[in-house]
């Protein structure tokens, strides 16, 4: 293995996992496998790139830093030179953490200084420049990340959000050295004195420039943007799109649950709903225990082959007012073990279809899903959106997933992603 990921959820591993697979024309792509947590037994010796994903975006701050000190100490004995800390183009966390922990535990491991702080993924819109997060051309402060229903963004200068997490010094790398070239770059990265520096990038150029001036660097951390470049350092010259050629076929009984209350998500849920059964799960119902795992299996049941949507996303107003009633982790936790458990019966029903909205929903789901088929790895396949792939548990008779995160996709993606996964396009 050349080289290894932590990432703080399931959606944002799996959107590493295809960067790192896709690889950057001309040259090569990294034999890749998401993993569901630290495995336990060796890889497969022909995975160049491992992808751990782990709940640590929402852990408590302690297992947080333990779940990536334990994926840490898999990679590297594995034989993985470079790590990167994968967490969310738009740096999700609060004050308290847990980017900033979790980063200082790994340097410190790693006795890494100048470790790059680059959450920007051009193609879906988050740029950072001036040290400051963009989502499109609003500042993240500004997005639909203000409302977001576990971490709030509500500050956009990636400096001063991690100082509050850190007390590590955090730099910065303007736009003004990163568009000069790799060797500038490579300087600046190379003569920090701080431990972290935020570096700018409002292109995939940047990101590649980027990438070419971290050919040595023993950590990184940052989105799935700043992997565009990273393969190339290590491999040259494979076919681009193997992977695709490789994919595996799925058809037959489908299931859609979404759990994330973002914006693109909401979007892709109405307009699936004019044309496609959906059902939107009443919340204080399932905090009262009257809509369960079967009400859900119930619905998906009487509306096979028609793309069933089951969804529990609402506005920010609908999100905040069942929050204040049952509580934040209440509600999140009934409504992330209600999709888990549906897909798990789901999948023992012969279910072979699942796509997923919401990272934290994609956690929960694609963790019991991997539980219940033994399935110690993912192969990662083709792209349905940028960011998301289309991902296998198992031979054979295979089971495929797809872990959208909430605010990425097309409008039609739901759609999109059941007919990719047969095959079509
Ligand atoms: N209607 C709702 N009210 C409150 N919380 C909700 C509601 N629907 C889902 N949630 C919770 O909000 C969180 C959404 O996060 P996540 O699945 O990561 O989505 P995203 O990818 O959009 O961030 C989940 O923990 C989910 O259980
Ligand atoms: O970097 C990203 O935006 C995604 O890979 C990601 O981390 C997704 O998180 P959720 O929005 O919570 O699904």
């Amino acid at each position: 293995m050349l080289i290894g990921v932590i990432a703080d959820d399931f959606t944002g591993a799996s959107d590493i996992a295809n960067t790192l697979a896709k690889g950057v024309q001309p040259e090569g792509l990294l034999r890749t496998a998401q993993y569901p947590g630290v495995p336990t037994a060796p890889a497969d010796p022909s995975i160049e790139a491992g992808v751990i994903s782990l709940k640590s975006r929402s852990a408590p701050v302690q297992e947080a830093v333990r779940d990536s000190l334990d994926a840490l100490v898999w990679l590297r004995a594995q034989g993985c030179k470079q790590i990167i800390f994968k967490y969310c183009s738009t740096f999700d966390s609060t004050p308290a953490g847990n980017i900033g922990l979790v980063a200082d535990a790994l340097a410190e491991a790693l006795e890494a200084t100048g470790v790059v702080v680059c959450p920007a993924f051009p193609t879906t819109g988050r740029t950072v420049y001036q040290g400051h997060l963009f989502v499109g051309d609003t500042l993240l402060s500004e997005s639909s990340m203000q409302h977001h229903p576990l971490t709030p963004m509500t500050d956009p200068d990636l400096r001063r959000f991690l100082r509050l997490q850190t007390t590590a010094g955090v730099g910065h790398i303007p736009l003004s050295i990163v568009s000069q070239g790799v060797e500038p770059t490579r300087d600046a990265i190379n003569g920090a004195t701080d431990r972290y520096v935020v570096a700018d990038a409002v292109s995939d150029a940047d990101l590649l420039t980027l990438g070419a001036a971290l050919s040595d660097a023993k950590l990184i951390t940052g989105g799935s943007g700043i992997a565009l470049g990273l393969p190339r350092n290590l491999i040259v010259g494979r076919k681009p799109d193997a992977r695709v050629a490789d994919a595996v076929h799925v058809s037959g009984p489908e299931a859609i649950l979404a759990g994330s209350c973002s914006g693109a998500t909401r979007g892709q849920v109405d307009l699936h709903a004019q044309a496609h059964p959906t059902l939107a799960i009443d919340v204080p119902g399932v905090m009262a225990g009257r809509v369960t795992v079967e009400t859900l299996v119930a619905f998906y049941d009487a509306n096979q082959g028609r793309a069933p949507l089951a969804y529990s996303s609402g506005s920010p107003d609908q999100v905040l007012a069942l929050q204040s009633r049952f509580g934040r982790e209440a509600v999140a936790e009934k409504l992330d073990n209600l999709f888990a458990d549906t897909a798990k019966t789901l999948v023992s029903k012969g279910y072979r279809r699942i796509v997923v909205a919401g990272g934290e929903t994609s956690g929960a789901v694609a963790q019991a899903v991997t539980e219940a088929l033994g399935a110690a790895a993912m192969t990662v396949g083709a792209e349905i959106d940028p960011g998301v792939p289309i991902l296998t548990l198992g031979d054979g008779e295979s089971v495929v997933l797809a872990l959208k995160s909430g605010n990425f996709g097309a409008p039609d993606f739901f759609a999109k992603a059941l007919r990719m996964m047969e095959g079509q396009s």
